[in-house]
């Protein structure tokens, strides 16, 4: 019912931050494919609740991007697993996943969740601190990881992650030239339609977060991606 294959732009809400109900409303009937509901701090089951029934009177598709195991609910559409592949502390990558599913396994229907293969390249956001992810990564280390993503892992979604900065589309071309069946998700600094276009010429799938924050027309334009052919 759900299907990432046919996603070409998504927007990504952080729970810990504040949204009106006026700017909630056209981010919702924009035409978007999914609002991706996620963060790296300040995440609490409240006010990724609140946000939930906020999103749910739409009928746009609403996934959970799980970043901490107390604020998983019930009610999403989808459930999102990040696993930084470059992260160097295995407790990204597969630690807390192997926390979570010996708790909770028997509960999950499997279909539901779908797991993203991060690679994050900027090395000054949230998520590369986090993780102490590795960095100065080459356009073939990027492939690699694309590569591993889709043969090694058979993952659904490799997401190029540059939150907070514009990315290099050398990089996300790279990244695509290996892949076939896994979704490629890039994320990080699009303000602008054109700037979409760019990454969206190599990325499947583009995210788009801050900018919803700091100018919310421009946000709304880059929707338009939609009716550009890839
Ligand atoms: C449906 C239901 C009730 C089921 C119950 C069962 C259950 C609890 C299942 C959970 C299963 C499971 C495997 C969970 C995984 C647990 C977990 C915590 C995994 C780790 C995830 C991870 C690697 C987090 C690291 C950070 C990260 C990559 C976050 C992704 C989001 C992201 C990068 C946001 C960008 O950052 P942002 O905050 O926007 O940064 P700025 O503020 O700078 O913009
Ligand atoms: O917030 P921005 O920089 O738009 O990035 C979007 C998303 O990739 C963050 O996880
Ligand atoms: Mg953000």
């Amino acid at each position: 019912m759900y299907d990432v294959r046919e996603w070409r732009h998504v927007f990504k809400l952080d729970p810990n931050k504040d949204i009106s109900d006026e700017a909630l409303d056209s981010l919702c009937e924009s035409g978007t494919d999914a609002i991706i509901i996620g963060g790296t701090d300040g995440i609490t089951l409240d006010n990724v609740l609140n946000l939930m029934a906020r999103v749910r009177r739409y009928t746009v598709p609403c996934i959970l991007e799980v970043s901490t195991i107390d604020s998983v609910s019930p009610g999403f559409d989808l459930y999102f697993i990040p696993t930084v592949l470059n992260s160097t502390d295995t407790k990204w990558i597969t630690g807390l996943h192997h926390e979570a599913v010996k708790e909770y396994g028997e509960l999950m229907d499997w279909d539901e969740f779908l797991i993203q293969g991060y690679c994050v390249l900027n090395k000054d956001c949230k998520a590369a601190k986090l993780t102490s992810a590795k960095m100065d990564l080459s356009e073939e280390d990027v492939a690699a990881y694309a590569l591993m993503a889709e043969k090694m892992f058979h993952l659904p979604i490799f997401y190029l992650e540059y939150s907070g900065a514009y990315g290099d589309p050398s990089f996300v071309k790279a990244a695509k030239s290996q892949l076939n069946e896994t979704v490629l998700f890039y994320g990080g600094g699009i303000e602008t339609l054109e700037q979409a276009e760019e990454m969206g010429n190599y990325a499947d799938v583009v995210v788009v977060g801050n900018i919803i924050y700091k100018d919310l027309s421009a946000a709304l334009r880059t929707v338009e991606i939609k009716k550009s052919n890839r």
